[in-house]
């Protein structure tokens, strides 16, 4: 979590007016830093449906929490799972989060069962910040591989916002950011808007403040002029699913990074945890990509932009396939997309060194 924030999502017990999951409320953000109390696994979804929790791993502690609250609630606990679950489709981590806990209290005896969905949330949480912090540490070991050493630092490109808020450490792509600045690497951070519930605008310049990363915000439309400037030395994005082949869903707006990376010879590197690779989902066109409502797009109310009653297209996720990601960055190291399948093997170690061979493209 980031330092002196207040707790992006934190369980609330009986004694500290609970039982409730009490998130840090990400749609008032930057202006406003308020807590959002869920008392039960209703408010919990419209929290997670309007992105007052949200980013992939983040989701799946939410989800956990969740299924111990339903159970400290004596409310049915198998329902309430399913709800969970499909209250967003496509980040994989929140039905891994829900289905953990469910697990924990359906393997329970009946007095121990809301202990143990609780006590599988806790251990969620912990894990989720000890993989942020390996995924720093491999992700700051593979960038050192695959870049050239510059005087003046990296100047690193991130998309939608993938920091503390998501996650129960410092986060996924934006953790290897933090540590390359704490390593004395960072240049600049290029922060994409992230069009159009600017998560890059709102979040992301919030936390690169707090941490003290020199960054810059950008329409995301300006990327390409950026990259045909030679001002990006790589693009660090998270994900909210890899399916087996791959193929990386991610924030809409990641595919046109991608595209543009490899047009200008640029690495771009996805940072995950393993619980993001979802093996059971064959190819990228079969992950689920959620379609969100028109008003996102056109603005509403006083500030509406677009015509009412327009037509609009707004999915919230797109999916880059596996040939134009350099490397995928995890708890356990760094490898191609393609071998994702290595991590049922239990892959360790990074491979930057080889991936940095094997790839002709990259400028290093
Ligand atoms: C580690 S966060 C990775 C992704 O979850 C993040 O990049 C993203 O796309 C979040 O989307 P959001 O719609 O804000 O939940």
């Amino acid at each position: 979590m980031a330092d002196d924030m207040t707790a992006v999502l934190r369980w609330a017990d009986r004694a500290d007016g609970g039982p409730a999951v009490v998130l840090l409320d990400q749609t008032r953000l930057p202006a406003r830093e308020e807590e959002r109390w869920c008392r039960d696994v209703p408010a919990l979804v419209a929290a997670v449906r309007e992105l007052a929790v949200r980013g992939a791993p983040v989701l799946g502690i939410a989800g956990a929490y969740g299924v111990a609250l339903a159970a400290e609630r004596g409310d049915d606990v198998e329902a309430a799972a399913d709800d969970l679950a499909g209250a967003r489709p496509t980040a994989v981590n929140l039905r891994v989060g829900v289905e953990r806990a469910r697990a924990a209290w359906r393997a329970a005896g009946p007095g121990d069962a809301a202990a143990a969905a609780l006590g599988a949330a806790r251990e969620l949480h912990a894990e989720d910040a000890r993989a942020s912090a390996a995924m720093a540490g491999h992700g700051l070991d593979l960038l050192a591989g695959l870049l050239p050493a510059r005087e003046t630092g990296w100047r690193l490109l991130t998309h939608c916002n993938t920091g503390a808020l998501v996650s129960g450490g410092d986060g996924t792509a934006l953790a290897v950011v933090r540590a390359a600045h704490a390593a004395g690497r960072l240049e600049r951070l290029w922060i994409d808007e992230t069009r159009p519930l600017l998560q890059g605008a709102r979040l992301t310049t919030w936390e690169a403040a707090r941490w003290g990363l020199p960054h810059t915000l950008l329409a995301d439309n300006a990327a390409g002029s950026l990259f045909a400037a030679g001002a990006v030395d790589a693009v660090l994005i998270g994900a909210d699913r890899v399916s087996a082949d791959g193929s990386v869903a991610n924030k809409v707006g990641s595919y046109p990074l991608a595209v543009l990376a490899r047009h200008h010879g640029v690495p771009f590197v996805v940072v995950a945890p393993v619980s993001t690779v979802d093996l059971d989902t064959a190819r990228g066109a079969d992950i689920a990509i959620e379609q969100r409502g028109a008003e996102e797009v056109t603005g509403s109310g006083d500030g509406r932009h677009a015509p009412a009653g327009v037509a609009v297209h707004n999915p919230a996720f797109d999916v880059t396939p596996p040939e134009l990601v350099s490397a995928l960055v995890t708890e356990r190291g760094a490898l191609r997309p393609t071998e994702v399948r290595r991590l049922a093997a239990g892959h360790e170690g990074p491979r930057a060194t080889e991936l940095r061979q094997a790839d002709g493209m990259m400028k290093a």
